[in-house]
């Protein structure tokens, strides 16, 4: 889910094991040559959607990687077996108000626009079986990102 610290603990995953870092959006914002907000304004959800999707599938032909993913990108389910078959996949969760908390003050988040914790509620409701295929899930609503970090590396076997 977004603002959860997936990009931000990504990080710190990769520095840990000594793995490539792919962030999902960052990736597609370079590719496309424009922000985010400026891909879903311009061309659409669905666009950024498939590019998404694409970018996913072809980072996940490599090993030895963390790859961060935007949250949305279970509302296809063909990117979630993707994943689950070709990586492990941790799900990061927290209370929608420590969220909005997290994300105050960026506006890289079109899906946010408006009452951002209106926003997040709606869509946490909409994905709540979403997440579900995760391999393991971390509720970070109180834990630093470090703390997180330990947590997966406690768990993670491959
Ligand atoms: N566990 C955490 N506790 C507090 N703040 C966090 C935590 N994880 C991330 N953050 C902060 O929250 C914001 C969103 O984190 P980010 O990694 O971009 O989330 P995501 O990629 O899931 O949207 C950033 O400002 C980041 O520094
Ligand atoms: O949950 C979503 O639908 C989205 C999450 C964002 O990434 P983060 O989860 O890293 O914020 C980004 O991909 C886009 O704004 C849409
Ligand atoms: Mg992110």
């Amino acid at each position: 889910m977004m603002g959860t610290g997936k990009s931000t603990v990504a990080d710190m995953l990769a520095r840990e094991l000594g793995y490539r870092l792919i962030d999902v959006d960052a990736a597609v914002e370079k590719e496309e040559g424009c922000t985010i907000p400026e891909l879903f304004t311009g061309k659409g959800e669905a666009y950024f959607r498939d590019a998404e999707s694409r970018m996913l599938c072809s980072v996940l032909e490599k090993k030895a990687q963390v790859i961060a993913t935007g949250g949305g990108v279970v509302l296809r389910s063909d990117n979630c077996d993707v994943m689950s078959k070709n990586g492990w996949v941790v799900a990061l969760t927290a209370d929608p108000a420590v969220i909005v908390e997290r994300v105050s003050g960026c506006d890289n988040r079109p899906l946010l626009a408006g009452n951002a914790e209106e926003r997040i509620q709606t869509i946490m409701q909409e994905r709540k079986d979403a997440y579900r295929f995760a391999h393991y899930t971390v509720d970070t609503t109180e834990l630093s990102a470090s703390e997180v970090t330990r947590l997966i590396l406690a768990h993670y076997r491959v």
